[in-house]
């Protein structure tokens, strides 16, 4: 049995995950390697490159939310149960890739795959354990503009750390679409979104969580009180937010812009990095206590 290569690229809706994926195939294919391309977006419609592996042909969310009367996010989730159930549809063209190829797995955007949901450690472990045994590399989008509103930014920061988190695999994190912000901030500041400052968060008193959460309508004492302890609370939230960041120490952005070759190349170079550190790594079974766990506590 040969090696497996692969990345699983994430990130919120429209972050530019599926663009992302088509210039990394552009730029493999430029550079002479294969890849093998798996969509598991069951709303996806729109690809440069037909995907080898379409989890539409399994099932679509289209029929399951007219079926099942599930609204988008509640079919999304059933879409990823079913395709849990029905793994052999994913594991068995997998098992004929070969080391020569870069797996490349494009997700959908919505955000409690992200979050707390389980699908996506189950499915990753699928993935890099057992007979598949793929070296792995995440690669988590968030969108550049973000960064004009920085209490998005940094609810941006804190879904990629819940995906590093969950995950547990080794990681990229990009800033997309670039050439959309480029020329509008100033190189100073732009390094302090790439290497997240989280005091970004502090010193802007116009800025920040607390703006996003201070509710007060001034039209008595009652509401200025109020107005005041939510300022207060969500300045100390912020300030507990921004020691999470920075203790993790570790979410650090590339820059993408991926209409430019040069900036599609140097991303790959980190993931095929990442994918040899992974490969270099005893494999381990992080989950595995809690599997084993008995969580009631009866024998
Ligand atoms: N300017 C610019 N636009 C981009 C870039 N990447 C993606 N876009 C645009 O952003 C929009 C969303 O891109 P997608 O690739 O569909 O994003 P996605 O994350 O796959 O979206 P979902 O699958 O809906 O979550 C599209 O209109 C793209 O053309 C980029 O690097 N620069």
């Amino acid at each position: 049995m040969g090696s497996r290569y692969g990345t699983i690229v994430m990130g919120p809706a429209g972050a530019g995950k599926t663009t992302f994926c088509s210039a990394l195939i552009e730029h493999l294919k430029m550079n002479r390697r294969s890849c093998f391309y798996v969509n598991l977006d069951p709303a996806a419609e729109d690809f440069a490159y037909t995907p080898d592996i379409d989890i539409k042909d399994l099932i679509s969310l289209e029929d399951v939310m007219e079926e099942l009367h599930l609204g988008p996010n509640g079919g999304l989730i059933y879409c990823f149960e079913f395709l849990l159930e029905n793994l052999d549809f994913l594991t068995e063209p997998l098992e004929d890739v070969t080391e020569e190829y870069l797996i490349i797995i494009d997700m959908p955007g919505q955000i409690e795959l992200y979050s707390h949901v389980p699908i996506l450690p189950a499915l990753v472990k699928t993935l890099t354990r057992g007979s598949l045994n793929i070296s792995m590399c995440a690669a988590y989008l968030l969108e550049s503009s973000f960064i004009v509103d920085r209490s998005k930014f940094f609810s941006g920061t804190l879904s990629a750390m819940s995906a590093m988190l969950m995950l547990e695999l080794p990681h990229v994190n990009i800033l997309s679409k670039m050439d959309l912000v480029k020329g509008q901030v100033a190189r100073r500041d732009l390094k302090r979104f790439i290497d997240p400052d989280t005091s970004l968060l502090q010193d802007a008193p116009e800025s920040g969580l607390k703006y996003e959460y201070k509710t007060g309508v001034d039209n008595g004492d009652a509401d200025e009180k109020s107005t005041m302890l939510a300022g207060e609370t969500f300045a100390s939230l912020n300030r507990a937010v921004a020691q999470l960041i920075d203790e993790f120490s570790l979410v650090s952005f590339l820059k993408l812009d991926a209409q430019n070759e040069d900036s599609v190349g140097t991303i790959l170079s980190y993931i095929d990095d990442c994918i040899q550190f992974h490969e270099s790594q005893e494999p381990k079974e992080p989950n595995d206590q809690l599997d084993d766990m008995d969580v009631d506590g009866m024998g």
